[in-house]
This record gives C-alpha cells, sequence and structure tokens, in this order.
C-alpha cells in the first residue's frame, strides 16, 4: 500500500504497531516514520525494524500521509502545538492517547484537520490486536476505509462511540495486563504443585488460549465451565476457593477502577 505512515513517539504502543505492520501485509518499513524525544530510543527502532527515524516530530508529519500520536495523555497538548502548522487538512490524524478526546485536539489543530480516535491494545505486536476507533466525521469515505485497513493488519477494528471509550479503555486497553497477571499467577500455582516454571507457563497459556478460542466460537462461558466442574471433583474445589476469596468480584472492581481511572484523566483532560 503506497501510504506513509508516521508515529510521534516511539514508545510501547508506537513499537507495538511498527512490529504488526512490519510483519504485516500491507506496510512495507520504508514507509514507515517515527520521532521520539528519546535518541537511544529511535536507534533502537531504525535497527531493530528498519523504519526511518526522525529527530523532530514536524520531520515525521512532513513525511507522513497518516499520523499517529502515540506520546503519553499529557505530552499531547505540546506535541499538538508543535506541529499543528506543518499539518495540512489532506493528513489524517490517529490519535490513541486514553482519555484525550476528539474536541480537544480539534481545539489545538482546528476543526478542518481529519482525526481518528483509537484505543489500541498491545496485542497489535502480533497482529490479534483489538482497535476501538472513532472519528470527527472530516474523513473522506476512501480515507476512513484505508485507515481501517491498515489498523485491521494489526487486529480487529471495532467501530465504538467515544462516550464508550473510557469503557473500552478498561476491558481491552488495559485488559491484557489483567490477564497477563492471571497467567503468571496460574503458574505460579502450577510451580507451587511441583511442575517446572517453563511447562507451568506452556500449559496455561494453551489452557486459556484454548479458553478463548471456544467462547470466541460461540458457546458461553457459564455452560463451559459447568462441563468442566465434576461432583466433588478438583475443579470445583478450585472454583469454591476462588469464590471465597472474592475473584469474580475482584475482576468486575478492576475493570471499574480503571474505568474510573480512564474518565478521572479524561476529566483532567477536559479542564486543561
Ligand atoms: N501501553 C498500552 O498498552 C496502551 C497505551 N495507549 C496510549 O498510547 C500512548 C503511548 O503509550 P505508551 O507507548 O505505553 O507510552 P511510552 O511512555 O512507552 O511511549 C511514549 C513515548 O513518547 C516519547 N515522547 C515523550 N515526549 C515526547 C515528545 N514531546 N515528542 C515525541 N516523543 C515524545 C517518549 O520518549 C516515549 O518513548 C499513551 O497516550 C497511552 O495512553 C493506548 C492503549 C494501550
Ligand atoms: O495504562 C494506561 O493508561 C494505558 C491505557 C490503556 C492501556 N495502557
Amino acid at each position: 500500500m503506497n501510504v506513509r505512515i508516521g508515529f510521534i513517539g516511539g514508545g510501547n504502543m508506537a513499537e507495538a504497531f511498527i512490529s504488526g505492520f512490519v510483519n504485516g501485509e500491507l506496510i512495507l518499513p520504508s514507509k514507515i516514520h517515527v520521532s521520539d524525544v528519546n535518541k537511544e530510543r529511535l536507534e533502537y527502532l531504525k535497527n531493530t525494524y528498519g523504519i526511518n527515524v526522525h529527530e523532530t516530530n514536524v520531520s515525521v508529519v512532513l513525511n507522513s500521509d497518516i499520523v499517529f500520536l502515540s506520546v503519553k495523555p499529557q505530552v499531547m497538548k505540546a506535541v499538538l502545538e508543535e506541529i499543528k502548522e506543518a499539518l495540512t487538512p489532506a493528513q489524517v490524524v490517529v490519535s490513541m492517547a486514553a482519555g484525550y478526546p476528539i474536541k480537544k485536539i480539534e481545539e489545538t489543530l482546528g476543526d478542518d484537520k481529519k482525526i481518528v480516535r483509537i484505543m489500541p491494545n498491545i496485542l497489535v505486536k502480533i497482529r490479534k490486536g483489538v482497535i476501538a476507533l472513532t472519528h470527527n466525521y472530516r474523513l473522506l469515505d476512501e480515507e476512513l476505509s484505508t485507515v481501517k485497513e491498515i489498523l485491521s493488519d494489526c487486529g480487529e477494528v471495532v467501530e465504538v462511540e467515544e462516550k464508550l471509550f473510557d469503557a473500552v479503555t478498561a476491558i481491552s486497553g488495559s485488559g491484557p495486563a489483567f490477564i497477563f497477571l492471571t497467567i503468571e499467577a496460574l503458574a505460579d500455582g502450577g510451580v507451587k504443585a511441583g511442575l517446572p516454571r517453563e511447562a507451568a507457563l506452556k500449559l496455561v497459556t494453551a489452557t486459556i488460549v484454548g479458553s478463548a478460542e471456544m467462547v470466541r466460537n460461540g458457546e458461553h462461558p457459564e455452560v463451559l465451565k459447568d462441563k468442566v466442574t465434576s461432583p466433588a471433583g478438583t475443579t470445583i474445589a478450585g472454583l469454591s476457593a476462588l469464590e471465597e476469596r472474592g475473584t469474580r468480584y475482584s475482576f468486575i472492581k478492576a475493570v471499574e477502577e480503571a474505568f474510573k481511572r480512564s474518565k478521572e484523566i479524561s476529566e483532567l483532560i477536559e479542564k486543561l
């Protein structure tokens, strides 16, 4: 695809996307541009992925058709101020900053700009991400299709109303961290029961991937759970220990707290 992609901020999420694109089918490394205040980071990204690196954010804007904003929310305002003169209404800006609303971006860049807001997750790195998307309706249909096609190379794109972004952030944005913690904890249990760490991790990971796949195929998690749970068996012994410790509620609370924090960040940004 003959589209130049820029990343302003070359941290964890930018790298996840870059890795997804470089291993994907649409974007050549020579079409990817990235800037970061950290020169070592740029050196690393250039050496690892063979992409173009730039010492200024403006230089990335001048070399891109689609500009991803992949800096932390608190840096966004300064970055937007820095690039606004270089941006043209023909370019598309894609922001992934948690809690940063489109209207706040428009406040700095002007409301003639084509703006897409996404909430991706780290799984874009292996092209299995979830990417929630909304936009400011300034993009032409074919431009929106191109953005969606490019993002789809890194995972599943779901169009969501902007008012639901805090909830999406709590589930699919932060969600991988909740699952990584679960994997680690279950593997610890396996080690406690005598399994070597590597074997425990392998067993847990395969079990989680397979379980998710069965639910994805349309089976209800509760029905599946009951099929595993024999009367007076091992599973009910484990499940009752989880229920006794409030694990189910802990997960509900984790999502609720992440949601609340996302709203808090949005409200703080609103006031800036
Ligand atoms: N990490 C994750 O799983 C997710 C992160 N996000 C969002 O993605 C954005 C980036 O997050 P991460 O990659 O985790 O953060 P990060 O801290 O790993 O990356 C940010 C990068 O921006 C660079 N930077 C700082 N100031 C800059 C400036 N003025 N100009 C250019 N570069 C600058 C930093 O050196 C750093 O490399 C955030 O807004 C976050 O809310 C969204 C979804 C998931
Ligand atoms: O923790 C955070 O704020 C970001 C947003 C979603 C995942 N990481």
